[in-house]
């Protein structure tokens, strides 16, 4: 039995232009799993792939040995959640209903019993409000279950957002540039709290993440997997892939040379 998510020889091409070629990766229970690679590398465009906003030319993708074809609406059901980039919180929600929403396929009863205000669906909510609490609570933030959210600092609310994809219950989460917007201190607790992800002990859930932040994805991933023009030139533990010359060519060059101008930059001025 294969268990987790597996890509099996991706491809995608937008007219002429290949995001995406040959690529194959799998993320195993219990993992956090890295993908990074420069501007343009295809990493959004693999994210869209798992979530099914895109789907592939060539290869094809599997769920715990099962075919899978990913749609943005089902994916809850398959046990896979997402953040995306930003928060994407509903304004005219508190922080708790924003994180009942995330698990509201959890509900047995349906849409109407909820409208028509039957007893079964209140049960039903009780269970979404007590998870939701539960969950903020794990996230430190409960403090902000009835704030709105557009009243929150950003870390915050970002927290929310992963809140609201935990509530799901996902054996596997999905993390679009979590660090995107954080401040140093934040990124640190962001870190712990993602490491902390397929080892918790109700709902434990494996992780996905694409990020630019390089000291994130190398502080909290088991394996990082690193494209460069839509293809993959390195992939293994942090140390072997920090090492690894494709990388250091295509991405952590990159970054020291840009980090390097800004210090000449500063040092000019
Ligand atoms: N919908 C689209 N139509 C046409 N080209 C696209 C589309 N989406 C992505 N591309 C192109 O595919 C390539 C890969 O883009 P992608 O956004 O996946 O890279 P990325 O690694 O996420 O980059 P960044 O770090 O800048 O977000 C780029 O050349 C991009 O311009």
């Amino acid at each position: 039995m294969e268990d987790g998510l597996a890509l099996h020889h991706i491809g995608v091409r937008f007219g002429g232009l290949t995001a995406l070629e040959d690529v194959s990766l799998r993320v195993c229970p219990g993992e956090v799993v890295g993908v990074i690679g420069p501007n343009g590398a295809g990493k959004t465009t693999l994210f869209n792939v798992v979530c099914g906003f895109v789907t592939p030319q060539t290869g094809s993708l599997s769920l715990d040995g099962r075919p899978l074809r990913p749609r943005p609406h089902r994916l809850t059901r398959l046990g896979i959640a997402r953040t995306l980039q930003g928060t994407g919180l509903f304004a005219g929600l508190t922080v708790l209903e924003n994180v009942m929403a995330g698990a509201t396929h959890t509900a047995r009863a349906g849409l109407l019993p909820a409208l028509l205000g039957l007893p079964r669906s209140d049960r039903d909510e009780r269970r979404l409000r007590e998870h939701a609490l539960t969950v903020l609570d794990e996230l430190g933030i409960a403090t902000h279950a009835g704030a709105a959210p557009d009243t929150l600092p950003f870390a915050v609310r970002q927290r929310v957002g992963l809140a609201r994809a935990l509530a799901a219950r996902p054996r596997l989460l999905l993390l679009d540039e979590p660090a995107g917007g954080l401040g140093a201190e934040d990124v640190d607790a962001l870190a712990d709290l993602i490491r902390g992800l397929p080892h918790r002990a109700a709902d434990p859930c494996a992780v996905l993440l694409v990020e630019h932040h390089m000291d994130l994805v190398m502080a909290v991933c088991d394996r990082i997997v690193v494209l460069d023009f839509g293809r993959v030139v390195a992939a293994g533990p942090p140390e072997a892939v920090r090492e690894d010359p494709a990388v250091v060519d295509a991405y952590l060059g990159a970054t020291v040379e840009a980090e390097r101008s800004e210090a000449e930059r500063r040092h000019e001025q």
